[in-house]
């Protein structure tokens, strides 16, 4: 379903849409071997590799087989270097699509304590990392953090990666906070998040829906970063 939503929004985009789709069953080596194809074609200028991978595959070495200037979903080695370093580069696209919904609703990050809760390489820690470059002082609280609801209540801004169903609750939120839901979960009512949104309205200033949130700005995000990667493949000597 995620990848028919970006392809379809790709499209929509008058981008062209290549779709590879290998067996279950796939060797590291024919995965391989399709994302170097991918690498070397000089019409294509963005690769992404849909995580979770089926278990036999080794999803870190692959993604490093994405050339920088093509990893769309900025999750190669190198990219990741680059954000760790607040140096120009593609962002992963859920994180930077949480930054344009603070800076499109107008709340300050400058200052500001920022808790991400969920340390994954797709969204905490690059989130994290995101932040800190908006100058929030920022917290990455994960499983092992002490007394988590203590560590949430200081937040400004309340980011939650963690794939727990309900997890933040209104004990959990300071009041006036911004709250960005990342969590997406299929439940016999409907689709909801790692945040219980409907026990905030009086506590929370503002926070972001599921659906309807964090979803599409991620593949929104996807969009410009493969516009950016675009016009590097065909203006590589102005990588900047
Ligand atoms: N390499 C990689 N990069 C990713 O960015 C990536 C991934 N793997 N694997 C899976 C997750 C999940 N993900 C979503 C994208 C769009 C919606 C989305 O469009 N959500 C809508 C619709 C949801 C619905 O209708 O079910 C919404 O929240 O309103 C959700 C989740 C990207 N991911």
């Amino acid at each position: 379903m995620y990848v028919a939503n970006k392809r379809r929004s790709v499209r929509e985009a008058g981008m062209r849409d290549v779709h590879r789709s290998l067996p279950q069953g796939a060797t590291q080596k024919q995965v391989a071997a399709c994302i170097d194809e991918l690498a070397a074609d000089p019409h294509i200028s963005g690769i992404l590799l849909q995580l979770p991978l089926p278990g036999q595959l080794d999803a870190a070495s692959l993604i490093d087989r994405i050339p920088v200037g093509k990893d769309v979903d900025g999750l190669t080695t190198a990219s990741a270097g680059l954000l760790a370093r607040g140096e120009y580069g593609l962002r992963p696209c859920t994180p930077s699509g949480v930054i344009e919904l603070l800076n499109s609703a107008g709340v300050p990050t400058k200052g500001a304590h920022a808790v991400v809760v969920g340390r994954s390489q797709l969204v905490g820690r690059p989130m994290a990392q995101l932040l800190l470059l908006r100058d929030a002082t920022t917290t990455l609280a994960h499983r092992h953090t002490t007394d988590l609801t203590a560590v949430t209540r200081t937040a400004d801004i309340l980011v939650v990666a963690t794939g727990i169903c309900g997890l933040i609750g209104p004990e959990h939120v300071k009041p006036g906070a911004t709250v960005i839901d990342v969590g997406i979960h299929r439940t016999p009512t409907g689709l909801t998040g790692d945040v219980r949104a409907g026990e905030l309205n009086s506590i929370a200033s503002l926070i972001t829906p599921v659906p309807g949130g964090v979803g599409p700005m991620t593949i929104a995000m996807l969009m410009a970063n493969t516009l950016q990667a675009a016009r590097w493949t065909h203006h590589p000597a102005h990588p900047h």
